[in-house]
């Protein structure tokens, strides 16, 4: 049966439980013997729809792990990760594959746009690998939202570092997916690109009740979020909410003492 135009391009339901995101006692070591590392040591997180929360801690504490293992590309060793209300783990990769391009937007610090394709073409890209049908109109719009409607031919060599993370933007919010992870997202971009990408993220909690999870190690970005998240050495180590720069970063001078004492959640 066909589907109709509007339920195709409907976004997906919330969960009843209203949660986005949820990490039961997540677990991830790396290596084996002698060379083994505790990435993630049991975390447990509970994110509801419609938040911003950004990820923060030292280098090595856990954060891309996280991420990675919320994203359904990485598998924990122990412990259940649920997006939308769903689990993640039990699933074939095909399955998992599937659900991911359904459920999550990722984003990442290197952009990774394809050089040979326009910018309309990478922003459509996760709807043709899913196989859905590419409404150039919505996505226009997608790309219009971020403020690219005067570059939707253009190769990402033509773009500025900001333009391309919008591109990004745009390409994890185009199959209007619950969860949008982001790894770093203005790690390599000048600080008025940053405001601008971060602006962006938080319109899309804001306006389009979409969920954000961004890694940073930037008090500043940290600050656009509505919950900041601590980790240290694969725990949680703290949570802020209503976080200013200079809170944030007061903070982060004191994980390891918080980590040392036990403190989570
Ligand atoms: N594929 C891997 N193989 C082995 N060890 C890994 C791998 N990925 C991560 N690790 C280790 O797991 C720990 C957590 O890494 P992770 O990248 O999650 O930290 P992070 O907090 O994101 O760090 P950074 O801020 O430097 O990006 C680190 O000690 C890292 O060396």
């Amino acid at each position: 049966m066909r589907r109709s135009r509007s339920t195709r391009n409907a976004p997906h339901p919330p969960p009843e439980s209203g949660e986005a995101l949820r990490l039961v006692e997540v677990r991830k070591v790396y290596g084996d013997e002698g060379t083994r590392v505790t990435a993630l040591a049991g975390v447990s997180l509970s994110l509801p729809h419609g938040t911003f929360t950004a990820v923060m801690g030292p280098s090595g504490s856990g954060k891309s792990t996280l991420l990675h293992c919320a994203a359904g590309l990485e598998e924990p060793d122990a412990g259940r990760v649920f997006v939308d209300g769903h689990e993640l783990g039990g699933r074939s990769e095909t399955a998992l594959t599937r659900f991911r391009r359904a459920h999550i937007g990722f984003v990442f610090q290197q952009f990774n746009l394809l050089p040979t394709l326009t910018v309309t073409q990478n922003t459509t890209l996760p709807l043709k690998l899913a196989g859905r049908p590419i409404d150039h109109a919505a996505a226009r719009a997608v790309l219009e939202r971020v403020g690219l409607g005067q570059r939707l031919d253009h190769l990402p060599g033509q773009l500025s570092g900001g333009e391309r993370q919008r591109v990004a933007i745009a390409r994890a919010l185009v199959t209007r997916p619950g969860v949008v992870l982001a790894d770093e997202p203005t790690g390599a971009l000048d600080s008025h690109s940053a405001r601008e990408v971060l602006e962006l993220l938080q319109e899309t909690v804001r306006g389009y009740g979409r969920t954000v999870v961004m890694v940073t190690h930037d008090p500043v970005a940290a600050a656009y979020a509505d919950v900041v998240v601590f980790l240290a050495d694969g725990q949680l180590a703290g949570r802020m909410a209503s976080p200013t720069a200079r809170a944030v970063a007061e903070r982060l001078t004191h994980l390891g003492d918080a980590a040392q004492q036990g403190i989570g959640g």
